[in-house]
C-alpha cells in the first residue's frame, strides 16, 4: 500500500484535496437540509472569491473610509424585492444574516429574545475589558446584572440634576462667547466622561480641566483596540495589544481605590447615604465581589459616556447648521423657565420641542448604528426569505446576525410620503415629530425588548439638560464645519468624523 504513494507523489495530496471536497460538500448539504427544514433562505449577496475574500475586502475597506452604511445598503441591493432588507452572505466559511427589517429586529430583540444574545464569542473578546458585566453576558448572568444595575437608573435617582449642572459650568467656560471657533465634539466627549465618572463614582477624572488627563487618553485607546479586536473576529490575535493591557492598568488602578473604600463602609451605613454614587448603590446592595462592581462600573462608564457625547454633538452640528431651529428652541426655553434658572427633570419632560430636536438627532444618527446578535439555538426569522422576501428564514445556532438601526431609520419606505409637514427622511426636521409618531419597531436608538438601554432616561436628561444650559446662555450658534464627505464615523459608537467646529455667542445682558 505504501508503495503505491512513493509510486505516485501526487496521489496522496490528490486523496487529501478530494476527501476535504466531499467533506465540504456533504457538510453542505447537511446544513442547508437543516436551514431548509427550519425555513427558507434570504436573498445571497454574491461572492466571487473563495470564502468570501472580496465581501471581507469590501467590508474593511467601507470601514477604513467610514462608510460603512454604504456597504450595507450594496448588501441590501442583491434582494430582488426592494421592501425587504434581509440577506445573507458566506463569511469565512460561516452564514452571516443582515437585516434592517423591523419585522426581524424585533424578533431577535423581543419576540424571540431567548434565541438571540451576545454570544460566547462576544463575552470572549470583551472579558478583559468589561468581564462578566450587564454589556458582555447572557441568560442567568445577564439577568442577574440588570437586576443590580437596572434600580440606579429609577427617576428619583436620576432626577438629581446637580452632576450634570457642576459639570457644564465648566464646559460653558471653555466656549468663548463671541462667536470663536471651537470643536464642541472634543469638549462633549470630555464633558461626559467627567459627569459620568462624578455619578459612577462619585469624583470626577475632570478632564475638562485636564485633557491629557491619564484616565481619559487609556480609556480611548482600549476603546480604540478593542474596537479593532471585535472587528477582526478569528484574526484577532494578530492585533498588537501592548497598549491595550497598559491601558487596562491604569484604568482599573484609578478604579480600585474606590471600590477599596466602599468596601470598607458597612452596608447599613450605605443604604441611609444621601446622594449615593452608583458604587455606593451597588455596595449597598451587599455585593462584595471586587471584581464584579468593577467591571460593571465600567460597562456603564462604557455605554453611557461616547454615545451622549455623540448624540450632544450631531444635535449642535445640526442646529449650527439651521439658526431657525435654535431660536425656536430658545423660545421655548426662555417661556418655560428663562434665562438663569437650571431646568428640573419636569420642566425637561415638559419642553415638546427640545424633546422633538433630542428625537430628530437620534432617528438620523442613532449611537449604536449597527449591532449584531449570535443564534444561540436553532430557530428562524419571521420575514426575508424565498423568492417574495416573504417566508421565514432558517437560522441554525451559531449564525450571526447583523442588524442596522441607521440604515432602518433612514428607510423611505417606512415613512410617510414626504409633504409640507414632513420633510423627506434624510431632512433633520424636529417638527416632523409634531404630528407623527414612528410605527412600532421602526425607530430604535435605544433598542428595544428586555435589553432596552438601561440608561436611556439618564441619557436624555443629560442630553436636555446640557443644550437647556448652552442656549439659556448663548443666542447664536455659528457653523464652521465643512460641508460634503462621510460626517462620522461608527467604531461601534457613532461619532462625528472630524468633530464639531462651531461658534457660541452670548445673549447681550441688559
Ligand atoms: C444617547 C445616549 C444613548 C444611546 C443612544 C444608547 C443606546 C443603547 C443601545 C442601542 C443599547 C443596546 C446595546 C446592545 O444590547 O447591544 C444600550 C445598552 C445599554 N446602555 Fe445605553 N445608550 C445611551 C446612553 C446610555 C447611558 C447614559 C447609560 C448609563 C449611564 C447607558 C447604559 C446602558 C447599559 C448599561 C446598556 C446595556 C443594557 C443591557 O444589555 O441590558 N446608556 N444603550
Amino acid at each position: 500500500m505504501l508503495d503505491h504513494f512513493f509510486a505516485h507523489p501526487f496521489l496522496f495530496p490528490l486523496l487529501l484535496i478530494a476527501s476535504s471536497c466531499l467533506y465540504l460538500v456533504i457538510r453542505n448539504l447537511l446544513e442547508y437540509r437543516a436551514i431548509t427544514k427550519l425555513g427558507s433562505f434570504a436573498p445571497r449577496a454574491h461572492s466571487y472569491l473563495p470564502f468570501g475574500v472580496d465581501i471581507l475586502y469590501r467590508t474593511i475597506r467601507h470601514s477604513h473610509n467610514n462608510t460603512d452604511i454604504d456597504f450595507w445598503e450594496w448588501l441590501f441591493a442583491w434582494s430582488p424585492n426592494k421592501h425587504s432588507k434581509t440577506v445573507e452572505v458566506g463569511l469565512a466559511r460561516q452564514r452571516w444574516i443582515f437585516t434592517a427589517d423591523p419585522g426581524n429586529i424585533k424578533a431577535i430583540l423581543a419576540t424571540q429574545f431567548q434565541d438571540f444574545g451576545k454570544g460566547k464569542r462576544f463575552h470572549e473578546d470583551w472579558k478583559p475589558f468589561l468581564g462578566d458585566s450587564i454589556f458582555t453576558t447572557d441568560g442567568q448572568q445577564w439577568h442577574d446584572s440588570r437586576q443590580l444595575i437596572r434600580p440606579q437608573f429609577a427617576k428619583n435617582r436620576i432626577a438629581d440634576l446637580e452632576i450634570f449642572e457642576r459639570h457644564v459650568e465648566r464646559l460653558m467656560n471653555k466656549i468663548g462667547g463671541r462667536g470663536e471657533e471651537v470643536d464642541i465634539a472634543a469638549l462633549f466627549y470630555r464633558f461626559t466622561l467627567d459627569s459620568a465618572t462624578d455619578y459612577l463614582l462619585g469624583k470626577s477624572v475632570d478632564s475638562l480641566d485636564n485633557p491629557h488627563a491619564e484616565f481619559a487618553s487609556a480609556f480611548a485607546e482600549v476603546q480604540k483596540v478593542q474596537n479593532m479586536i471585535t472587528r477582526s473576529g478569528e484574526f484577532n490575535a494578530l492585533i498588537p495589544k501592548g497598549t491595550y493591557w497598559a491601558g487596562l492598568k491604569i484604568i482599573n488602578a484609578f478604579v480600585e481605590p474606590f471600590i477599596e473604600q466602599v468596601l470598607r463602609l458597612n452596608v447599613s451605613y450605605l443604604k441611609e447615604k444621601t446622594n449615593p454614587s452608583f458604587l455606593d448603590a451597588l455596595a449597598a446592595t451587599g455585593i462584595r465581589d471586587r471584581n464584579a462592581i468593577r467591571d460593571q462600573v465600567i460597562a456603564v462608564l462604557l455605554a453611557g459616556r461616547d454615545t451622549t457625547a455623540g448624540a450632544l454633538s450631531f444635535t449642535f452640528q445640526e442646529l449650527s447648521a439651521q439658526p431657525e431651529i435654535v431660536r425656536k428652541l430658545r423660545r421655548e426655553i426662555l417661556d418655560k423657565i428663562g434665562a438663569s434658572k437650571p431646568p428640573s427633570y419636569e420642566d425637561l419632560k415638559s419642553m415638546p420641542y427640545l424633546q422633538h430636536v433630542m428625537n430628530e438627532t437620534l432617528r438620523l444618527y442613532p449611537s449604536v448604528p449597527f449591532n449584531v446578535r449570535q443564534a444561540l439555538c436553532d430557530t428562524t426569522l419571521p420575514t426575508g426569505g424565498g423568492p417574495d422576501g416573504s417566508q421565514p428564514i432558517g437560522i441554525l445556532k451559531g449564525t450571526t446576525v447583523g442588524y442596522s438601526a441607521i440604515c432602518m431609520q433612514r428607510r423611505e419606505d417606512l415613512y410617510p410620503p414626504p409633504s409640507a409637514d414632513f420633510p423627506t427622511v434624510s431632512k433633520y426636521s424636529p417638527e416632523r415629530w409634531d404630528k407623527w409618531t414612528p410605527k412600532t419597531w421602526t425607530y430604535l436608538p435605544f433598542n428595544g425588548g428586555p435589553r432596552i438601554c438601561v440608561g436611556q432616561q439618564f441619557a436624555l436628561t443629560e442630553m436636555g439638560y446640557t443644550i437647556v444650559r448652552i442656549l439659556q446662555r448663548f443666542d447664536r450658534v455659528s457653523k464652521y464645519w465643512q460641508d460634503g464627505g462621510a460626517q462620522f464615523k461608527s467604531e461601534v459608537i457613532l461619532s462625528p468624523k472630524n468633530g464639531v467646529q462651531v461658534g457660541f455667542w452670548e445673549r447681550e445682558i441688559g
